[in-house]
């Protein structure tokens, strides 16, 4: 089973994730994230840092992608073994489609497409979502920032994760990312326990 985590730069990911790992250390996930858990992630993070050009920028996180999935994701998954990644291919059809904007004239199609036919799509994600205020107040200034991480460009971001989720309910599950980190870490470990459950108990297709 593939769970993937997603939300705007300090909704609060990296803080679920390592509660995550206590809560369900029982069953022994693979965690993962975008970019960076292959080699491919550390050139993506010098281009997002050296601000190379958008189209560069975005065929890099596909690379990213299609490394995890060859050298992670599927053969985690052809194991049988539960998958959660921090970031995954909505991040891709949320912040590039800001970040593509005036460069290409419909980013999510283009976006899309590149994906069709090899990426593995996720059985259920976990949307982390709060007013965009809160979630710059939350990073930290001491920090050097990715360019992706202002209010303008997060709020354009948010609106598009809500439009993804919006149209794939049965996916997607939006939490409140205000709620206490404990309550947030609780109930998406309770649900991911659902999900493994039901997935036990189907025939493999
Ligand atoms: N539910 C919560 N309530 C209040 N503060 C929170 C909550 N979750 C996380 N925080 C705090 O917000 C800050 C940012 O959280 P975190 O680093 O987990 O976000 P993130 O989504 O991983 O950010 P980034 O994408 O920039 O790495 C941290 O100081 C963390 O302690
Ligand atoms: C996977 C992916 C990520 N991004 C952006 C989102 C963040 O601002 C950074 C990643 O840093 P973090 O430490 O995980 O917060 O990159 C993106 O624009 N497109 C993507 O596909």
């Amino acid at each position: 089973m593939l769970v993937t985590i997603e939300g705007i730069d300090g909704s609060g990911k990296s803080t679920l994730l390592a509660r995550l790992r206590e809560l369900l250390a029982d069953l022994d996930p693979v965690f993962t994230r975008e970019p960076g858990a292959t080699w491919v992630g550390e050139s993506v993070r010098r281009a997002v840092a050296e601000r190379m050009d958008p189209i560069t920028e975005a065929l890099l996180f596909c690379a990213d992608h299609a490394a995890h999935i060859d050298t992670l994701i599927r053969p985690a998954l052809d194991e049988g073994r539960l998958v959660i990644s921090d970031r995954y291919s909505d991040s891709r059809f949320a912040y590039q489609p800001v970040v593509l904007d005036g460069i290409l004239p419909d980013p999510l199609p283009w976006l899309r497409a590149i994906h069709d036919g090899w990426s593995v799509r996720p059985d259920r994600t976990f949307l982390l979502v709060l007013p965009v205020e809160d979630a710059v107040s939350r990073l930290d200034p001491k920090k050097q920032r990715e360019y992706f991480e202002n209010a303008g460009i997060l709020a354009r971001v948010q609106e598009n994760y809500l439009t993804l989720a919006a149209a794939d309910p049965t996916r997607f599950v939006v939490v409140d990312a205000l709620l206490e980190k404990e309550e947030v870490a609780g109930f998406i470990a309770d649900e991911i326990r659902t999900g493994v459950r039901s997935s036990r108990s189907r025939p493999r297709a």
